[in-house]
C-alpha cells in the first residue's frame, strides 16, 4: 500500500496529541511504511496562520478535543480552509468524560466538505481540561490497546477496500447548540470572559506565553492576558511552579459539579463502517 500517514490535531494539554499519535503511529507501521510521520500540530497561532493541503496518497488522522459538546469554534476558521483534494481521513475527538454531543458529526461534516474522505470516525476521553481529577490521566494503557484495535480495523479496511462509504457516526442534526454550564442556583452562565490570574509561585520562565494556543499571554507580563482565553488549561497544567489558577466563582462550581457528576468511565466509541 503506497499511503502516506500524516497527522493533524489540535492539543491545548496534549491528550489529544496523544490519541492521534497513538491511530497514526499503529498506522504507518501496519503499512510498514519506513517514511516519517507528517505530523502537523495546529495548536499554536502561528501554525494555524500557514495554508494547508493534502493530496490522494494521504491517509490523514485528524483530531480535536470537544468543547462545548462542539469542534472548538476558534477553529472552524482554519478546519474551513484545509484543502483535502481526495485524501482519506480518519475524524478524532477527544472529551474530558462528560460527552463529545455532534463534535464528531460536525468533524466529520467539516472534513467532508473539504474534500476529504472520511472512512472511520472515534470519540476517545482525555483528562479534563479543567480538572486534574475528571478522568484522570486518560487517555491511559487500556485505552491505548482499545485505539491499537481500532487502528487495526482501519488498516484493514485500506488493504482490502478501495472505494470507501463515508462513515456514519453518532450525533445530531441540526446540531445541538454549544453545551452551556449552570451556576449552583441552575442557571446557565457564560464563562468566556473569565481568564487565569497569576500567584507569587511565578517566576517569569514564560512558558506560559509559548504554551497558550491563543496568543493571549503578555510576554513582558505574564498576569496580562491581552486576548482571547478558551480555558484550554494549557497555561494551567503546563506550569512548572502551578503559577496560575482560576477564581472565578461559576468556573469552580462548573468544574466541580463536572467532578461530581461524571466520575464514572466513560468508554472509547469507534466507528468505522462495515
Ligand atoms: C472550553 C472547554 C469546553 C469543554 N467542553 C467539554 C464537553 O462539552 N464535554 C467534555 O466531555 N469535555 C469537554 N472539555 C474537556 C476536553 O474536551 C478534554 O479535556 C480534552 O481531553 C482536552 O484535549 P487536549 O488535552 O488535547 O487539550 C472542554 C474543555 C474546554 C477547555
Amino acid at each position: 500500500m503506497n499511503k502516506k500517514v500524516k497527522s493533524l490535531y489540535f492539543s491545548a494539554t496534549d491528550t489529544t496529541k496523544k490519541v492521534i499519535t497513538k491511530i497514526a503511529e499503529t498506522l504507518s507501521e501496519n503499512i510498514d511504511n519506513k517514511r516519517t510521520i507528517n505530523n502537523i500540530n495546529f495548536t499554536l497561532p502561528e501554525v494555524r496562520n500557514k495554508p494547508i493541503s493534502f493530496t490522494e496518497d494521504d491517509v490523514v488522522i485528524v483530531g480535536v478535543p470537544v468543547y462545548a459538546g462542539r469542534v472548538p469554534n476558534v477553529l472552524l476558521k482554519y478546519l474551513n480552509n484545509i484543502k483535502g483534494n481526495g485524501a482519506i481521513a480518519v475524524a478524532v475527538v477527544v472529551y474530558g468524560n462528560r460527552n463529545y454531543d455532534d463534535a464528531l458529526i460536525e468533524l466529520k461534516d467539516i472534513l467532508q466538505s473539504r474534500d476529504f474522505n472520511v472512512i472511520a470516525g472515534g470519540a476517545f476521553i482525555g483528562e479534563h481540561s479543567f480538572s486534574k481529577k475528571l478522568a484522570q490521566n486518560r487517555p491511559d494503557e487500556k485505552d491505548m490497546k482499545i485505539i491499537k484495535g481500532f487502528t487495526d480495523k482501519i488498516y484493514v479496511k485500506l488493504s482490502t477496500e478501495n472505494n470507501y462509504d463515508s462513515v456514519v457516526v453518532n450525533g445530531n442534526k441540526p446540531y445541538r447548540q454549544y453545551y452551556k454550564p449552570i451556576n449552583k442556583y441552575g442557571v446557565p452562565v457564560d464563562i468566556r470572559k473569565v481568564v487565569p490570574k497569576t500567584n507569587s509561585n511565578c517566576n517569569e520562565c514564560k512558558l506560559c506565553v509559548s504554551v497558550c494556543p491563543m496568543g493571549s499571554i503578555t510576554n513582558e507580563d505574564v498576569s496580562i492576558i491581552s486576548g482571547i482565553c478558551i480555558k484550554c488549561g494549557a497555561c494551567i497544567k503546563k506550569c512548572p511552579n502551578n503559577a496560575k489558577y482560576y477564581d472565578d466563582e461559576d468556573y469552580l462550581n462548573h468544574k466541580v459539579e463536572l467532578e461530581e457528576e461524571f466520575d464514572y468511565r466513560r468508554e472509547p466509541e469507534m466507528f468505522i463502517g462495515e
